[in-house]
């Protein structure tokens, strides 16, 4: 019993620690601009994680992301590809340098407002316990059935749900349990898109689906119009068709241009696409 007690005070301390916790990055932000042309720009952008200020996981990297574009980020591991998307997220602050939206720095925005314009799906989505209609509506004010459905039919979500028994009302189970892995993912794909964002980040989202399901996906996405697509790529076989690809080794941005600019330079592009035959 005394055990427990002790237990609980520690775990509780914790909890108030936590809570007490300073957020790492400013919250002051308050512009909300009704009309936004979302363009993200890397300028200059160096970056250590607080735990390894001697060591920067990005070293002066710029590069732009333009409205209905697609950029996939590629480049051997720790190379900073998740880094980059935990700075467009605003989970930390650069050193130096700058990552601006519509040419103003992302800190001057309202936080709330930023996260309604980036969504992120990542490599291993998570659902709640509910039902599909809740976990693509999660964190949306009353939402209209059209907006679920037309979010649900662009992550081509839309033929699996309507075809099982009770639709958008079938139950996902714990964690999703009840759904496949490319279920799942398209659910969160919908998840996003319902939020009508600026910049879709996709970390490896579509690992889990066939190579038809996965071309469909791309291709819907990108006749979203002005929709900024931002592609973590653990894989290459999904990026031969970006517009711009970036290549990011050691931090620094080594090489960036199409597919077959890339291939034509023979350098660390070429050599990823040859190590992953
Ligand atoms: N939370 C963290 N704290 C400290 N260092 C980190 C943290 N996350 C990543 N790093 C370091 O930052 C560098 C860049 O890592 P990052 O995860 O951005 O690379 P990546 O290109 O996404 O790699 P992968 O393809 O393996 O996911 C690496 O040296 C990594 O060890």
């Amino acid at each position: 019993m005394l055990s427990e007690i002790t237990h609980s005070a520690g775990a509780s301390t914790k909890v108030f620690q936590y809570l007490d916790q300073q957020p790492e990055v400013s919250t002051s932000g308050c512009l909300c601009p009704e009309n936004l042309r979302g363009v993200f720009e890397f300028r200059n952008v160096t970056f250590s994680y607080p735990s390894r200020p001697e060591t920067p996981a990005l070293k002066d990297v710029s590069f732009t992301l333009k409205p209905g574009t697609v950029t996939a980020i590629v480049g051997p591991s720790g190379g900073g590809k998740t880094t980059c998307v935990a700075l467009l997220e605003r989970f930390y602050e650069p050193q130096s340098g700058e990552i601006l939206l519509d040419g103003i720095p992302l800190a001057k925005y309202k936080h709330q407002f930023l996260h309604s314009k980036v969504a992120l799906v990542a490599q291993d989505p998570v659902l709640f316990a509910g039902t599909v209609k809740e976990n693509i509506a999660y964190g949306l004010n009353s939402p209209s059935e059209k907006q679920l459905v037309e979010a649900a039919r662009k992550a081509k979500a839309g033929g699996f749900i309507e075809r099982m028994d009770k639709g958008y009302d079938t139950d996902v189970g714990s964690s999703g349990a009840q759904m496949g892995a490319g279920q799942k993912q398209r659910i969160a794909l919908a998840r996003a898109l319902s939020r009508l964002p600026k910049l879709l980040i996709l970390d490896e989202a579509s690992s889990c689906l066939d190579v038809e399901t996965e071309h469909e996906i791309q291709q819907s996405l990108q006749s979203i119009p002005d929709l900024c697509l931002l592609i973590i790529a653990h894989r290459l076989r999904t990026v031969q068709k970006a517009d711009q690809i970036l290549v990011l080794e050691k931090g620094q941005l080594v090489e960036s241009g199409t597919h077959d600019d890339l291939v034509g330079r023979r350098g660390v592009y070429l050599k990823l696409l040859q190590n992953h035959d």
